[in-house]
């Protein structure tokens, strides 16, 4: 049996391809449908670790939530985790190959391709269904040539197409008539219709537009989505900006925003919790004062500890210990915690030591090799129950680790508590979605009357308005009829 292959690619980055692909996911599994996601190629640092050990971006993982499934890698073949300006880490079904810049990626093109035509034909036999995201547009004609992500997998496969824009922007017009007039014809040809994003107004006023657009183009518009306030979904690889206001805040948490900063959904609980102040710190800013300082991950963490040096934060930091704060670091930020980072092989650039902050007593070396774990256990205060995901290829060593953070199932210990009690370090991402370690960390961290929060849940509430969107706003039997819902 193959499956029924949908395809949605957006008219910009963030018209919202990952939102309508959870949406139709959820809608398809509501309907019975075994429906799997897929996304050829990926550019993230925000990052999941799959059941079979590998490595996807974070929005395949919350789409196979939508499914019902596990996450796996075969959701999204390869990932590219950009580690500067110009080059990447090159990750294919799970694991990193190797680093690239763009002129090497593009002559590897011919082996991504396979390895996402060798996911793409086990998916479509293992499911009924398998809906597809797009990466940026299709209209960047530049990188049409050996394309995997858009219109060069859709082609390769013979599948429909659908292209979302947003209008909260503005030009959502030009968009959709412009990305049509740059695709071949062929590939117009498998345009099947539109979706219209973040609409907030009457609808009766866009209706002249929707008339002119299928009128000028030929294509329906297979609906227009509202404006949904307060989704909690992962951001996939932009920082959410906006800082919604609560007036119950009474934690005040900044995160330092590292130019490489990895898996800021990390914090999404944060954002999510109505009692935490979450400010994220951007270039030139003074850092205010604060119950709580998390140094995030990053993909590149010498550089961006220099980063943080050059910031002046490093002054701040300590200032904001002498005054009792608290201070975290997860994963690449509790290897800047400790007295030196290595990376005699260059994995993260120009091969080297570094000087950490050396508040914790370890240091860490990069090895070759990621490690790659999905971890359970307890922490070692309040006995609260901890799940996450490790991805790393640091290995940190030295006394300080002798009084862990966490204890995981399977025997091997995680991070540091300083003996002051002040300072915790963990490879854990995602150590905040666990309701119990959270209520744990916000009351060690001054917040002693925290309300419980489940980001998972949040999630999937978030999920099912999505697609409650889809039933009550797009086409649904032109959706039947390409998703094979009965
Ligand atoms: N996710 C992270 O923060 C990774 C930290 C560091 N880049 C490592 O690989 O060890």
């Amino acid at each position: 049996m193959s499956a029924h292959v949908l395809m949605v690619q957006g008219c910009t980055s963030d018209a919202g391809k990952s939102a309508l692909v959870t949406a139709l996911c959820r809608w398809a599994r509501r309907h019975g449908v075994r429906v799997a996601p897929f996304k050829p190629q990926n550019m993230a640092l925000n990052s999941a670790v799959t059941v079979d050990g590998g490595e996807i971006g974070r929005a395949q993982a919350v789409q196979a939530q939508a499914c019902g499934v596990e996450p796996r890698v075969d959701f999204n073949p390869v990932l590219l985790k950009p580690n500067s300006d110009t080059g990447a880490q090159v990750i294919v079904h799970g694991h990193a190959v190797a680093e690239m810049d763009a002129r090497d990626y593009h002559s590897y093109k011919r082996h991504a391709f396979e390895a996402v035509m060798t996911s793409h034909r086990r998916l479509t036999h293992a499911y009924e269904a398998v809906i597809v995201e797009g990466a940026g547009s299709p209209a960047e004609i530049n990188l049409r040539d050996r394309d995997i992500a858009n219109m060069g997998y859709a082609e390769a496969v013979d599948c429909p197409v659908i292209l979302i824009a947003d209008i909260d922007r503005g030009g959502v017009f030009a968009h959709l008539v412009g990305t049509l007039a740059l695709l071949s014809a062929s590939e117009r040809a498998r345009v099947v219709g539109f979706v219209i994003n973040r609409f907030r107004g009457d609808i009766a006023l866009l209706q002249p537009g929707l008339d002119w657009l299928q009128r000028e183009t030929g294509k329906p518009v297979l609906g227009v989505l509202p404006y949904l306030h307060g989704l909690q979904l992962e951001a996939e690889d932009a920082l959410p900006r906006v800082r919604d206001s609560k007036p119950d805040a009474r934690l005040r948490v900044v995160v330092p925003a590292l130019p490489r900063i990895s898996n800021h959904t990390d914090f999404d609980a944060l954002r999510a919790h109505p009692q935490v102040d979450l400010h994220l710190l951007g270039p030139g800013e003074a850092p205010p004062a604060c119950d709580l300082i998390i140094l995030p991950g990053s993909k590149s963490t010498r550089a961006d500890l220099a980063w943080l040096r050059a910031q002046g934060w490093d002054r701040a930091i300590a200032r904001h210990l002498r005054y009792g704060g608290k201070l975290i670091g997860i994963c690449g930020g509790l290897q800047m915690l400790g007295r030196a980072i290595h990376d005699p092989l260059g994995i993260e650039g120009v091969a080297g030591s570094s000087d950490g902050l050396a508040w914790l007593d370890l240091e860490t070396t990069l090895e070759l090799g990621k490690q790659l774990h999905r971890t359970r256990g307890r922490l070692s205060f309040g006995d609260a129950h901890v799940h996450g995901y490790e991805i790393h290829c640091g290995v940190s060593y030295g006394p300080a680790l002798a009084t862990p953070f966490a204890r995981l199932d399977g025997g091997r210990n995680d991070g540091a508590l300083s003996a002051d009690g002040q300072i915790v370090g963990t490879y854990l991402h995602g150590v905040f979605d666990d309701p119990q370690a959270l209520h744990a960390l916000l009351q060690w961290a001054g917040l002693h009357d925290a309300v419980t929060l489940d980001v998972h849940a949040l999630r999937e509430a978030s999920i099912e308005r999505l697609a409650d969107a889809v039933e009550q706003h797009l086409d649904t039997a032109q959706l039947k009829s390409w998703l094979g819902v009965a």
